[in-house]
């Protein structure tokens, strides 16, 4: 496990990081996510040592990295932006003198370039490299010391649907084995499909901590969405039914919010009651995204000027 205590950054007097507190916990896919710099990068890079901490600390199983000196790629491998390489290098030499440097076989290293998909183009020079192949080498550079605990910084930039298909089972095994997983992405249906819960920041400072389920549910009222032959006499009958609130939809769909937890029963016993013939009828939640805006909405720090000035 990562555990991330009262974490301050600055760069020479602006602190970006105002004492960040919250865990990765092992077999598990955290998502980490924030407005554009908010601070996701930073922290990532202070967990892993490579910026300096103002106060607070990092430890990962209790003990901070630093401890771990040969044992270090074993504890942690990182995939961040951007990642360092020769052009003129092919994938194979690149990743086999990493490697050596850390003191990992080169069969480690041969294994992990087959793992990411590049074995077939392993002698092809880096700078001919599409985005999301040198994504690929970055991970299996991170994947080399088959490490407990991986930090991915926006790791499905670049991929195509198929790449960010194959990096989401990738992320979502390597949890599965046991690993802590921390992520960052900007795709957030993406994260949707990926992370077990949820780290969110904005200006620096912790928005909260949640499980994926439980950010989705937060203040959200139940709604469902029907479709039926004769919507009119339909929302006549919905009078009968108390604290629901009814919204009609332009495409002629009837929603209902309700606090009540038994809102479907309630409309289905009414269409049954009334006769109305129900063509749909669907529960709806909010998405990620605008989970995501209500969260940050307060912490956004370069926003968009609307057009029409609304
Ligand atoms: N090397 C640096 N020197 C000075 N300021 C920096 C440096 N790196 C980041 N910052 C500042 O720190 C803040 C956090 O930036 P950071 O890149 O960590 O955010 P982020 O959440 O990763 O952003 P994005 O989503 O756009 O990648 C920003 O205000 C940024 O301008």
């Amino acid at each position: 496990m990562i555990a991330v205590k009262e974490l301050t950054k600055k760069y020479g007097s602006t602190e970006v990081l105002h004492g960040l507190t919250f865990s990765v916990p092992d077999g598990q896919v955290t998502g980490f996510l924030g407005p554009n710099g908010s601070g996701k990068s930073s922290t990532m890079r202070c967990i892993l040592g490579l910026d300096t901490i103002g106060k607070g600390e990092v430890t990962f199983n209790g003990k901070p990295l630093s401890s771990y000196r040969a044992q270090r790629p074993h504890i942690a491998g990182a995939l961040l932006e951007p990642t360092w390489y020769m052009p003129s290098h092919s994938a194979r030499a690149h990743i086999r003198s990493i490697a050596q440097a850390a003191g990992i076989s080169q069969s480690r290293a041969d294994e992990c370039l087959e793992l990411v998909g590049l074995a077939d183009v392993q002698k092809r020079k880096i700078k001919k490299f599409s985005l999301g192949m040198k994504q690929r080498l970055g991970l299996a550079v991170a994947l080399l010391g088959d490490p407990q605990h991986l930090i991915l910084d926006e790791p499905v930039n670049g991929l195509d649907p198929e790449g960010v298909h194959w990096m989401r089972g990738l992320i979502r095994s390597s949890a599965a084995e046991g690993r802590a997983v921390l992520v960052s992405s900007h795709l957030l249906h993406e994260m949707e499909l990926t992370a077990d819960r949820l780290v969110v920041i904005g200006k620096g400072s912790l928005i909260g901590e949640y499980t994926m389920d439980e950010f989705l549910r937060t203040g959200a009222q139940p709604t469902i969405r029907m479709r039926v032959a004769d919507p009119d006499s339909f929302v006549d009958a919905t009078s009968r039914l108390d604290g629901v609130n009814l919204t009609r939809q332009t495409d002629g769909s009837l929603e209902f919010a309700s606090e009540a937890p038994d809102l479907d029963r309630r409309l289905g016993e009414l269409a049954r009651d009334t006769g109305a013939v129900v063509l749909e009828m669907a529960p709806q939640r909010a998405g990620l995204e605008q989970k995501f805006l209500d969260a940050t909405g307060q912490a956004v720090e370069y926003r968009t000027q609307d057009r029409r000035g609304q």
